[in-house]
């Protein structure tokens, strides 16, 4: 599905003296199957932006469209709920919405809600732990006696129960050890390959951004700043520094080493062994 934000604004608290414009004047265009990176300092507008994807904000002014769906002031959507079953939400630690008894109990818990039939939810549920990484022995156990890193697995289950269209990722890995945000990030990028799921993330590593996203954009205050392929966006260092934000090490590193020594590598997206077998082949 594509998404389009056409001229979006959102205010908190309008008439009040809590009054703020969190997102002003936003537009783009999402095309289905990619997979997008928004960035941006904190309180730039990021969670705001996203909970306009599945309906739980509707702009003040301007329309989101998902597919064939459109939010805005003027007309409340009637297929909301039919929305919400293809946008899949995976909220900020999202372990801490766990409350059932089992593993099972609570990754079946969204689809029911969306009348899933039981029988389609069980075989969805042995699909999707695998790709979660979690064998079928934690079904039974409750959620809570598990690791973090479990839990956080378990919840995205319950997401990716719902089979949505479009995956909306908010700081997916926030608060995992390194290899554990490599492996969940390398997990929903795969997800998304292999079945072409539109993918949202949000995000404070620029690594990532350059690493799995088609395209980035670059929210300041509420406006959009800057948007493009990571490649053109973190060539414009001073202006990503502006913003509070730095383009990622790798670039940073081409970079220097192209000043350094006149080469030219390329300042794109690499692999730490690609780059070093550039840097080879130069010497
Ligand atoms: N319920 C609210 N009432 C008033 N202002 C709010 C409310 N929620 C958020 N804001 C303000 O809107 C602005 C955008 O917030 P938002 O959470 O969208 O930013 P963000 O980019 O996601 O930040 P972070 O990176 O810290 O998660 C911030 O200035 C925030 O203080």
């Amino acid at each position: 599905m594509d998404i389009t934000f056409k001229n979006v604004s959102y205010t908190y608290q309008p008439n009040t003296p809590f009054e703020h414009n969190a997102l002003k004047n936003v537009s783009f265009h999402i095309p289905s199957g990619s997979f997008i990176a928004i960035i941006g300092h904190t309180g730039s507008g990021k969670s705001t932006l996203i909970q306009h994807l599945n309906g739980l904000l509707t702009p003040t002014k301007g329309e989101v469209k998902i597919g064939n769906y459109t939010l805005s002031s003027e007309k409340k959507l009637r297929e909301m709920k039919e929305l919400r079953s293809k946008v899949g939400v995976v909220f900020q630690y999202p372990e801490h919405q766990l409350f059932e008894e089992t593993v099972e109990k609570d990754i079946a818990f969204g689809p029911e809600n969306f009348g899933v039939p039981t029988s389609t939810i069980k075989k969805r549920i042995e699909e999707i732990m695998p790709k979660v990484g979690l064998s079928n022995d934690f079904l039974s156990r409750s959620p809570f006696e598990l690791s973090g890193g479990q839990m956080r697995r378990v919840a995205i289950a319950g997401v990716l129960a719902t089979n949505p269209s479009i995956y909306v990722l908010d700081e997916p890995t926030a608060g995992l050890d390194p290899k554990g945000q490599k492996e969940m990030m390398d997990m929903f990028y795969q997800m998304h390959q292999e079945e072409e799921i539109t993918t949202i993330l949000v995000t404070h590593s620029m690594e990532d951004a350059l690493k799995y996203a088609d395209y980035i954009i670059i929210l300041n205050q509420g406006e959009k700043y800057m948007e493009g392929k990571p490649e053109e966006v973190f060539l414009r260092e001073s202006d990503i520094q502006k913003v509070h934000l730095q383009v990622p090490e790798s670039i940073q590193f081409l970079k220097k080493y192209n000043e350094k020594f006149g080469t030219q590598l390329p300042l794109t997206r690499q692999s730490t062994k690609e780059i070093a077998a550039q840097i080879s082949r130069t010497l």
